[in-house]
């Protein structure tokens, strides 16, 4: 049992490690004598490990324990951990590209409260917004603040515990930006390979509206990302939505699920809902795409907090918010599985 305990300085196992130097057990005195080899004779991590065997062995009724430490071989400890940086420095995120058949559904603030709910639930998140003519998720986020350049590298701005881009950042009072083809792929390469991004489980990007030349950008670099299909519950935009669904499909990548945005109003007085934009769009989109619709939005703006204003970050006590936690939490177990 001792032996399935992780040296909480390599991450293996004690067993792994062959740590376990020697083990005695007085059955008469109950007492137990164990000598540990260990990285670092005297640190914090043999310390930690030291109080988990002991309190492991005293909780199944061992009375005393006695502990001696040796030094692990030091080329064994250097092995490791030069493996470990390899995959650390190789664990790329999972891409979630979040897409419209057309503009004005609410794609940019499904992006925007997608990735602060999945930060909520403790996953790492960087939002791009890859939206680069029409950027709007530093406004929605009411981030003031631009990315600072480190060693020619853009640190991206941490808001709500997001990593986010957006040529919002770059360019000058809301100027309107003049781009040519092959220039929009530019900019997503080194939005990709320059931002200094850290360590993300998930890299969420919010592409523009319809099936242009961003969006197969993103479907031609990023082979392995995912997809979020958002529309509102009119036919019409349902619709067009496919299209991008159907781009999805054809460039293989994997559908998690259709976001119904803007699908009833409810009263706050009757809490009646009335379905001013119709019904079924997202369900409908959904069968034809082959997945399932991972959650219906009501009409409503965020209560705004004037001290930190973000004006459409929803709370998680929020209504709205609490859906969106709900719809995060499908979609890190959907990204996850497939
Ligand atoms: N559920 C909702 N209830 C009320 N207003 C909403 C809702 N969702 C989005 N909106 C509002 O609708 C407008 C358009 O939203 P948003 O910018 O997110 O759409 P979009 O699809 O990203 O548009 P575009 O692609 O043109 O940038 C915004 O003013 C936003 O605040």
């Amino acid at each position: 049992m001792i032996e399935q305990i992780t040296d909480p300085f390599l991450h293996k196992s004690l067993l792994e490690l062959n740590s376990i130097k020697d083990l005695r057990w007085d059955e008469e005195k109950s007492h137990v004598s164990i000598k540990l080899a260990v990285a670092e004779i005297g640190s914090p991590a043999q310390i930690e490990l030291q109080q988990q065997i002991v309190g492991m062995l005293k909780q199944n009724g061992v009375q005393s324990v006695g502990m001696r430490f040796a030094q692990l071989p030091s080329q064994l400890v250097q092995e490791i951990q030069a493996e470990q940086t390899d995959t650390n420095s190789q664990k790329l995120p999972t891409y979630i590209a979040v897409a419209s058949g057309k503009g004005g559904v609410g794609k940019s603030t499904v992006s925007v409260n997608l990735a602060v709910s999945m930060a909520r639930l403790g996953k790492k998140v960087g939002l791009l917004d890859a939206d680069i003519y029409g950027f709007s998720v530093p406004d929605m986020m009411g981030i003031t603040k631009r990315p600072e350049v480190v060693n020619d590298r853009i640190i991206p701005v941490d808001r709500f515990g997001v990593q986010v881009i957006s040529m919002g950042f770059f360019v000058e009072d809301n100027a309107p930006i003049i781009w040519r083809g092959p220039m929009l792929g530019k900019m997503l390469t080194s939005f990709l390979q320059e931002v200094e991004w850290g360590e993300l489980d998930y890299l969420i990007l919010d592409l523009p509206p319809g099936t242009g030349d961003i969006a197969l950008d993103v479907h031609t670099m990023l082979p392995s990302s995912k997809e979020v299909i958002v529309t509102t519950p009119h036919p019409t935009a349902a619709f067009v939505a496919a299209r991008a669904g159907a781009m999805a499909i054809k460039t293989e990548h994997e559908i998690l699920g259709v976001i119904e945005n803007m699908s009833y109003f409810e009263s706050k007085l009757t809490g009646e809902k009335e379905y001013v934009f119709g019904k079924g769009g997202g369900k409908k989109l959904a069968e034809d795409l082959q997945t399932s619709v991972l959650g219906q939005l009501p009409l409503g703006q965020p209560d705004w907090d004037k001290d930190d204003f973000a004006p459409s970050v929803y709370s998680q006590q929020d209504r709205i918010g609490s859906i969106y936690m709900d719809i995060a939490k499908k979609v890190i177990e959907k990204a996850d599985n497939v």
